[in-house]
């Protein structure tokens, strides 16, 4: 019996720069319910990338709204949101409009937990983008966050990529759709196919928000080109991690902190060119053969 093989070549240089121009083409309505910590930024990263932000939250509408909507972010910042977020869940179901969910923190507690299995169970999701401990406690692998972000033992490293890579693709497939796990390198799989990102630079988790804003990107690509999340997930993610170097390199340049950082990355995402993408994008994708 032949070994499965698995082959690694870059990723073509065009296709995020296509989906870019797709988004600002098309300008996803994308509606959110998510935390208070980071709204504002999600929606103006939204409105950064070309898409338009709706933060219609209240169970009474926000199922009803969504129909407008070409895609659905949910996330679990919103903790006290469940309710509304299974309804608005259901009806993008219904509607056949992406679901993407950011499962913050979703091992930290017992109620953070009892939320991530009622939404999984009840709501089928287009795309999850979580960090690595988030992925990893969805995966039943061990898992210790630090709060809201990744704990140092759960971050994917070199050393643990094809590992890591294997955990990703069994809950693409469990899910039915696209796992992103971000972090120092990215990983995006649909299960059969699987990139690995290396945008990005350390300041990003030096904000609060660059999660959640990379969770709604994802949203507003996946609702320009619906058919192919898989490419819509790494086209986000390669803007998210294009437009962190940029903005970093503005700090080093002028010597700002983190609020002037996030204030950039956010410009950086409005002035992204297609070109930008291309020169900037680290993105490789790696194949299984039998
Ligand atoms: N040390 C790092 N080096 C490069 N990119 C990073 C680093 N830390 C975070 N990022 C980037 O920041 C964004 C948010 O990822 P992450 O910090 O894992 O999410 P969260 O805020 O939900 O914990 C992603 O685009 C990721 O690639
Ligand atoms: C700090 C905090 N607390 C609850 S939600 C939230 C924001 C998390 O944002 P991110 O994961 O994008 O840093
Ligand atoms: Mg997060």
């Amino acid at each position: 019996m032949n070994q499965p093989k698995t082959t690694q070549q870059d990723f073509a240089v065009d296709i995020c720069s296509q989906a870019l121009t797709q988004v600002r083409t098309k300008a996803p309505l994308v509606q959110c319910i998510t935390n208070f910590v980071t709204v504002n930024d999600c929606a103006n990263i939204l409105l950064a990338v070309g898409g338009s932000p709706t933060m219609c939250q209240d169970v009474r509408e926000a199922p009803e709204a969504v129909s407008a909507a070409s895609a659905l972010v949910l996330n679990m910042g919103a903790i006290d949101m469940v309710d509304s977020m299974v309804a608005t869940g259901k009806a993008a179901n219904g509607a056949k409009i992406p679901v993407v969910l950011d499962p913050v923190a979703v091992g930290g507690t017992a109620l953070r937990r009892d939320t991530g299995t009622i939404l999984l169970e009840q709501v089928a999701f287009t795309v999850i983008r979580g960090n690595g401990s988030e992925i990893r406690y969805l995966a039943g692998q061990a898992s210790q966050a630090s709060g809201v972000d990744v704990g140092t033992g759960d971050a994917v490293t070199r050393e643990n990529l094809m590992v890591s890579m294997e955990m990703a693709k069994n809950l693409a497939v469990q899910i039915g759709g696209v796992i992103a796990v971000s972090g120092v390198m990215d990983i995006v799989t649909d299960g059969q196919r699987c990139a690995v990102v290396h945008n990005g630079c350390a300041t990003m988790a030096r904000i609060t928000g660059s999660g959640c804003m990379l969770t709604t990107l994802i949203g507003a690509f996946c609702g320009a080109m619906p058919d192919d999340a898989f490419t819509a997930t790494v086209a986000a993610m390669v803007s998210m991690g294009v437009a962190g170097e940029l903005a970093e390199a503005k700090r080093l340049e002028q010597g700002t902190g983190n609020a002037t950082f996030r204030t950039d990355l956010i410009d950086a995402i409005f002035n992204l060119t297609p070109a930008q993408l291309e020169k900037g994008m680290r993105c490789e994708i790696y194949k299984t053969t039998d």
